[in-house]
């Protein structure tokens, strides 16, 4: 990421536009969204499925915009589905009512209905949604070392340092992190976790091991990836930022590797990834600080000071265990910030602890006719038991669809039931190549230590968990080909009482599915 930008604008930032009647642009104030991402684009193509005659506006910084596709419903809950970046026209083609333009919103008054744009235009809406995402929340700022993955703009940055890399430092135990450390080759990598084991916001310890021995072996090409997507870079998405650019391009998302080389400087295939356990970075120095220290820093592990090629590294990082490591770069995979900038310069929306838009059970953020969706919101309503709020492609996709529906059913004067999406929490993914489903409170997130667990697991094939409480299933974590997601999405949905069948639950000689039937 360029060095310039700013995580997160300041509020007092932002000065306030001072709208200009001769920007205006001439057009009926209709839906306006902002932000192209997966949220945005959905909502777009939502509402002008519902409401086809009334214009709707798509404000968006990125010149390519996401878009699902091949959208398959594999259970009540959990869907899977690819992600296109589209052009500009095939979206107006498909949906004529939407206009898309290229812009960056800079600011918006609320009170009078408008938003701002950098280049000096004005947008009238009636009802707005803010669909602007995330940015990645790095552990240092303006650090040219110190880089964050988020677009194809920020991978691309990426991909040019992984070139020459011999050895990089990887921070965060989250989504980047584990796709990084396993598709990295030809580069030493050592990993900084906060926690004892590894994939923490996707799975407990037990899975954790599981996935332990494909950290040192070679990536398996056996299996057939979920799907395949690959992230074009056009001229115009490649060009860097203009100066005053803040907003980034659309999140990456699943298969976004596929389209990208990681391959670092040494020719050796296995990875050699080495993890510091619970600790963090406490400080990022430069060759000349680290030389000031007079420290020695570390070899990689398992090498020794003479077979250590060249001990001069750009960067050096402190770790809080004290160890010293000598890298290429940083890859700060620590979680997103919502980009609420543009919002923010008025004290009227309410902004949850971890930086997003407070939204309500109709996606309604604190002001009148704005509502929000994707990563820059917070979920503040009361979830279902068994649903809450992760930053993913199919929550972005839903809460989009979902905002649309309730704009339309607002202006009209109608009362509209939440999705059941919202129901329940439930997610495919792949890490280490492995397929991943999980749902609900798969972590027994929440559930205090009134639970109970019931594992099956055949090294290298696959691994379940399922969260019992009160006998009634709560959530399940299913790594492999198991197929038993659309059974436990259903188990879990109706809160049958499987106190009868105890163990058998996960027996594998048991047909699951008849015996539910
Ligand atoms: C590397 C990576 C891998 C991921 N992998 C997965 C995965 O496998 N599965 C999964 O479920 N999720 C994954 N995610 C998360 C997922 O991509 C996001 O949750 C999702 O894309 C969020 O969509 P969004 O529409 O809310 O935001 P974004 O995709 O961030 O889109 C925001 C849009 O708003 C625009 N914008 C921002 N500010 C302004 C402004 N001021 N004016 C105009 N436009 C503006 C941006 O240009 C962009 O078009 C991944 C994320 C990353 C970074
Ligand atoms: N397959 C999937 O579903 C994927 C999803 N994603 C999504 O993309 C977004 C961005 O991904 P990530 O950056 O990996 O975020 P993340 O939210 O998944 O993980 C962030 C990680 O960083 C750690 N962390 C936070 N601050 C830290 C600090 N100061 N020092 C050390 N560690 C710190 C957290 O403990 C956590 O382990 C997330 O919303 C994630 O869910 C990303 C990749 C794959």
């Amino acid at each position: 990421m360029a060095a310039s930008r700013e995580v997160c604008e300041k509020v007092e930032d932002i000065a306030p536009l001072p709208p200009r009647s001769d920007q205006r642009r001439d057009r009926t104030a209709g839906f306006v969204i902002v932000g192209g991402g997966i949220a945005g684009v959905t909502c777009a193509e939502q509402l002008s499925a519902l409401s086809p005659d009334d214009p709707v506006t798509l404000l968006s910084a990125s010149p390519l915009i996401k878009s699902v596709t091949n959208f398959r419903q594999v259970g009540r809950a959990l869907e899977e589905f690819d992600v296109e970046e589209k052009t500009t026209g095939a979206l107006q083609k498909a949906c004529p009512n939407v206009r898309v333009v290229h812009t960056q919103v800079r600011a918006a008054d609320t009170d009078k209905h408008e938003v701002y744009t950098e280049d000096g235009e004005t947008f009238p809406y009636t009802k707005l949604c803010i669909c602007t995402g995330g940015q990645p929340k790095l552990i240092t700022k303006d650090n040219p070392y110190v880089i964050g993955i988020r677009d194809t703009e920020t991978v691309q940055h990426f991909q040019q340092k992984m070139a020459n890399a011999r050895r990089v430092v990887i921070v965060g135990n989250g989504g980047i992190a584990l796709e990084l450390v396993y598709e990295i080759e030809g580069c030493e990598v050592i990993w900084a976790i906060k926690d004892d084991s590894i994939g923490n916001t996707f799975f407990d310890r037990g899975a954790a091991e599981f996935f332990l021995p494909h950290l040192t072996a070679g990536k398996c090409e056996e299996n057939k990836p979920l799907k395949r997507l690959k992230y074009t870079v056009t001229e115009s998405s490649s060009d860097s930022p203009k100066k005053g650019d803040t907003a980034m391009g659309g999140a990456l998302g699943p298969d976004w590797k596929d389209g990208w080389r990681m391959k670092g400087k040494h020719d050796q295939a296995a990875h050699r990834v080495q993890v510091e356990y619970q600790c963090e970075v406490q400080e990022v120095l430069t060759r000349e600080e680290f030389t000031r220290t007079g420290q020695t820093a570390e070899c990689f592990p398992g090498t020794s000071r003479a077979e250590e090629q060249n001990d001069d590294w750009p960067v050096y990082v402190l770790l809080t265990n004290k160890r010293l490591y000598g890298c290429d770069f940083v890859v700060s995979a620590t979680g997103v910030v919502p980009s609420t900038g543009p919002f923010l310069h008025n004290d009227q929306f309410s902004v949850a602890p971890d930086g997003g838009l407070r939204v309500d059970d109709h996606m309604h953020t604190s002001v009148p006719d704005v509502y929000a969706a994707g990563d820059v919101c917070t979920a503040s309503w009361e979830p279902a038991p068994q649903w809450f709020q992760m930053r993913l492609w199919s929550q972005a996709r839903q809460m989009g669809s979902y905002a649309a529906k309730c704009m339309v059913a607002d202006r009209d004067g109608e009362d509209i039931d939440m999705d059941f999406c919202f129901e329940l929490f439930a997610h495919v993914t792949k890490f280490f190549n492995y397929k991943i489903v999980l749902l609900g409170r798969y972590n027994a997130q929440g559930l205090g230590k009134d639970y109970e667990l019931l594992l099956r697991c055949t090294k290298g094939l696959e691994y379940v968990k399922v969260v019992l409480q009160a006998g009634r299933m709560q959530g399940a974590v299913l790594i492999g080909d198991t197929d038993l997601e659309e059974t436990f999405e259903n188990l879990i949905v109706n809160g049958m009482d499987l106190s009868p069948y105890g163990e058998d639950l996960l027996d594998p000689n048991i047909d699951i599915e008849d015996y539910f039937d």
